[in-house]
C-alpha cells in the first residue's frame, strides 16, 4: 500500500538531512513542504517567531501540545539551555512513530520526552508521573478546539507559574476563537499577537503569546 505524507516527510529528512544535525532537518523539511507537499509544521515563518520566544524564555521545561512530525519539537529541542527538558504530546500513533526518528535523527533524543495521548488525559499526570512542577513555556498546537480548556487544565493542575508563556499556532487559521477570546479577556494574562503566515502559504495566520501573570 502507500505511503502517508508523514512517511514521504521522513524520507525527505532521511535523503537531504545530516544526523545530528537539527538545522539541516529544519530545512529538509522546509524544503520538503515548499517544493513537494504541504504539510501542517509551524513552518519556516512562524517558526522565526518560535524561536525568537524560545530563546527569551529559554525554558527549563516546556511542554508541546501536538507533535505531528516533530518539526517544531526540533525547532524548540535545538534551542533549549543544557539539561533543559520538552515533553511533547501526541495523540496519533502514525505521527508519533515519524516524530520520534525525526526527533532522533536531529539527536535531540536526550532533551525530549515524546509522550503518546489524549492532552486532556496526560496533563493531570504530568506532575506525579514526569516529576513536572511548572512548565516555563507552553506551546500549543493539537486540535484547536483543545487549546481553551487544555488551558484551563493547566491552570488547575497547578502547572503554571508566575510569568509562565503560552504560544498557540493558528489563532486565525484555522483559528481558536473561544482561546483568543479568553488569553485576551482573562485578566490572569497578558496576551499578544505575532502576526504571520499560514505555514508556506501568503494566507495569514499568526501566534498568540499569553504570559500567565499568576
Ligand atoms: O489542525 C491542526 N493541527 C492539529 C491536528 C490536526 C490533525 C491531527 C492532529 C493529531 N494530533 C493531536 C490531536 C489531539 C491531541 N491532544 N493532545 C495531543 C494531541 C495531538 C492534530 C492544524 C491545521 C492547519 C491547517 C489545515 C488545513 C488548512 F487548510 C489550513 C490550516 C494548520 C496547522 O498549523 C495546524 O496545526
Ligand atoms: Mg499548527
Amino acid at each position: 500500500t502507500g505511503s502517508t505524507r508523514p512517511q514521504r516527510l521522513l524520507k525527505a529528512v532521511q535523503k537531504n538531512a545530516s544526523r545530528g544535525d537539527p538545522q539541516s532537518v529544519i530545512s529538509a523539511i522546509d524544503r520538503f513542504c515548499h517544493s513537494s507537499e504541504w504539510a501542517m509544521n509551524v513552518g519556516d515563518e512562524k517558526g522565526v517567531i518560535l524561536d525568537s520566544v524560545v530563546c527569551e524564555v529559554s525554558p527549563g521545561c516546556a511542554l508541546e501540545l501536538g507533535t505531528y512530525c516533530g518539526y517544531s519539537t526540533v525547532r524548540i529541542g535545538r534551542l533549549l539551555p543544557p539539561g533543559a527538558k520538552l515533553i511533547t504530546l501526541e495523540f496519533n500513533p502514525d505521527y508519533a512513530k515519524v516524530a520520534r526518528q525525526v526527533i532522533d535523527f536531529a539527536g535531540l533524543q536526550e532533551k525530549v520526552l515524546l509522550v503518546e495521548g489524549p492532552s486532556g488525559d496526560l496533563i493531570p499526570k504530568m506532575k506525579e508521573q514526569y516529576g513536572i512542577t511548572t512548565f516555563d513555556l507552553v506551546f500549543l498546537d493539537h486540535w484547536k478546539d483543545r487549546y481553551l480548556p487544555d488551558t484551563k487544565l493547566l491552570e488547575e493542575c497547578g502547572l503554571l507559574r508566575k510569568g509562565s508563556i503560552l504560544l498557540a499556532d493558528n489563532v486565525i487559521c484555522p483559528g481558536t476563537p473561544d482561546y483568543l477570546a479568553y488569553v485576551r479577556s482573562s485578566p490572569r494574562y497578558e496576551s499578544k499577537y505575532f502576526k504571520s503566515h499560514l505555514e508556506y502559504t501568503k494566507v495569514e495566520d499568526g501566534l498568540e503569546k499569553s504570559i500567565f501573570l499568576g
